[in-house]
């Protein structure tokens, strides 16, 4: 492997990534050495080099092996002094950057780092635990009139926060390219304020947070307990509203429920638009899948995936779908270098530590306790022959969740019930089925116990 290697190499990577993602995250990455099979990459900065790692590991490793040069890992080490930064307008910087190195970026860096290419509403697939979300995302990404300040995207880690974030921050800058824009996360939002309070900058700082049309803030729940960004961000937050500019907001719970965070806070918070990002369900796992199937494709032409193999991926990865995606990816790469098809083997062979991990625990045992609790009825009652209403809605409600949460059958379903037959279990689910539908308490509570049961 040699620079003029890496140099074609890249070119090939541009024509997969496409030129923003290889502007950005493949053009700075500078090819160090080959040793013991680990190819060594410097980058400018830790977050780089984490991003890259995650994003576009497999790919780099693939394309190494492709072209003959015997890879088994790829890593990614910040080069000393370097100043490399990737410079177009919008804001994007999630999380990893760390103090030291934003003490030593001007302010005006907050103009300069790239939106991820890939999140944006035509990748983004829309099911019933995220069509709310979806739904507000894409009305302020009209950057029509203000009707809801600001919107709270919420929901648990990987559910596609950041994706509709970054998806509005698109489409705002397509539809209106005089916007001024700016996507950040809360802990970036923190570091640009220390870095302001130790320069003594804080005249800019305060005058470059309120010139913004649109205000992003990403992960808004790590600004808790820091008392002064709090503040901070509780001044920018008004002057903002005051000026009836968009501010967009995203937290990995509702804004009520974040510890540590200031009443004040909380209150501007919920004076908007607060919409949840439900747990992904099965079909919209699949859906996912098949979408990313088609976007891989162009990568990897002619490989085959065997029937049933995004069904078990769907039904067996139900964690979140940043996981989902690695082990398609992981999948993908690990197939073309064997030259295998897809099939059902490959797949167990290659994701056993994933589908280990995210084997699901929740037992019928649990979800009976955690029902009946719930609905604060014996469970002795619940899994009893008593037909009573208040008892047989609470069983029902917990086949249903047997159902979804586990992979036991009806039959066995029905046995833990008191050895009822696996057409009563059919009809409990079904009637919560519909229930969820028309009665929104029933789906409310549906939706708690198994977010508990989740947890
Ligand atoms: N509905 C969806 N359609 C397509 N891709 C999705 C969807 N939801 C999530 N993803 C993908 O899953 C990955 C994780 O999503 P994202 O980073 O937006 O999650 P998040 O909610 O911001 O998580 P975190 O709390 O960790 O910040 C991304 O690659 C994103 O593109």
């Amino acid at each position: 492997m040699t620079q003029e290697k890496w140099g074609q190499l890249r070119q090939r990577l541009l024509k997969t990534v496409g030129q923003n993602n290889y502007t950005t995250w493949i053009e700075p990455l500078e090819f160090e050495h080959l040793e013991d099979g680990v190819a060594t990459f410097s980058v400018p900065t830790n977050f780089m080099g984490n991003y890259v790692s995650q994003n576009f590991a497999d790919l780099i490793l693939y394309e190494l092996n492709t072209a003959g040069a015997k890879v088994q890992r790829v890593s990614f080490q910040v080069a000393a002094n370097t100043s490399k930064r990737p410079s177009p307008r919008v804001v994007s910087s999630k999380a990893d950057e760390s103090v030291e190195q934003a003490t030593t970026t001007p302010l005006d860096a907050l103009q300069a780092a790239p939106l991820d290419a890939r999140f944006t509403f035509d990748s983004f697939v829309v099911g019933k635990p995220n069509e709310l979300a979806h739904a507000a995302a894409r009305r302020v990404s009209e950057g029509g009139p203000v009707t809801f300040n600001p919107l709270v995207l919420y929901g648990g880690v990987g559910l596609g926060k950041t994706h509709l974030m970054h998806a509005i921050a698109w489409e705002l800058r397509a539809r209106k390219p005089d916007l001024n824009v700016l996507y950040l996360s809360a802990e970036q939002f923190m570091y640009r304020f220390v870095q302001a309070l130790r320069e003594r900058k804080m005249m800019d700082f305060k005058v470059l947070f309120r010139s913004v049309d649109v205000l992003m803030v990403d992960d808004v729940q790590f600004i808790a307990g820091k008392d002064s960004t709090q503040e901070e961000f509780f001044h920018t937050f008004n002057a903002l509203v005051d000026q009836n500019k968009q501010i967009i907001i995203s937290a990995d719970r509702a804004p009520g429920e974040i510890k540590d965070l200031e009443e004040r806070v909380k209150s501007r918070l919920q004076c908007g638009l607060v919409v949840d990002l439900h747990p992904t369900d099965y079909e919209l796992r699949l859906g996912i899948l098949q979408t990313k199937v088609q976007q891989y494709r162009g990568s990897y032409p002619g490989l085959e995936i065997a029937d049933g193999v995004l069904e078990f991926l769907a039904q067996r990865i139900s964690t979140n779908v940043r996981v989902l995606e690695g082990a398609l990816t992981r999948l993908f790469a690990f197939a073309s270098l064997v030259g295998r098809e897809i099939d059902m083997e490959l797949t167990q062979d290659c994701l056993a530590d994933v589908l280990r991990a995210s084997e699901r625990k929740i037992t019928v045992e649990e979800i009976q306790r955690r029902v009946s609790e719930y609905y604060n009825i014996r469970l002795s009652d619940m899994i009893g022959p008593k037909r009573l209403r208040s008892y047989a809605r609470p069983r029902q409600v917990a086949m249903y969740l047997a159902k979804q949460l586990t992979s036991r059958s009806l039959p066995e379903i029905g046995r833990r019930f008191g050895g009822r037959d696996h057409t009563t279990v059919m009809h409990g689910v079904k009637r919560i089925e519909e229930l969820k539908l028309i009665d929104g308490q029933i789906a409310e509570d549906v939706e708690m116990l198994r977010r508990a049961l989740e947890a």
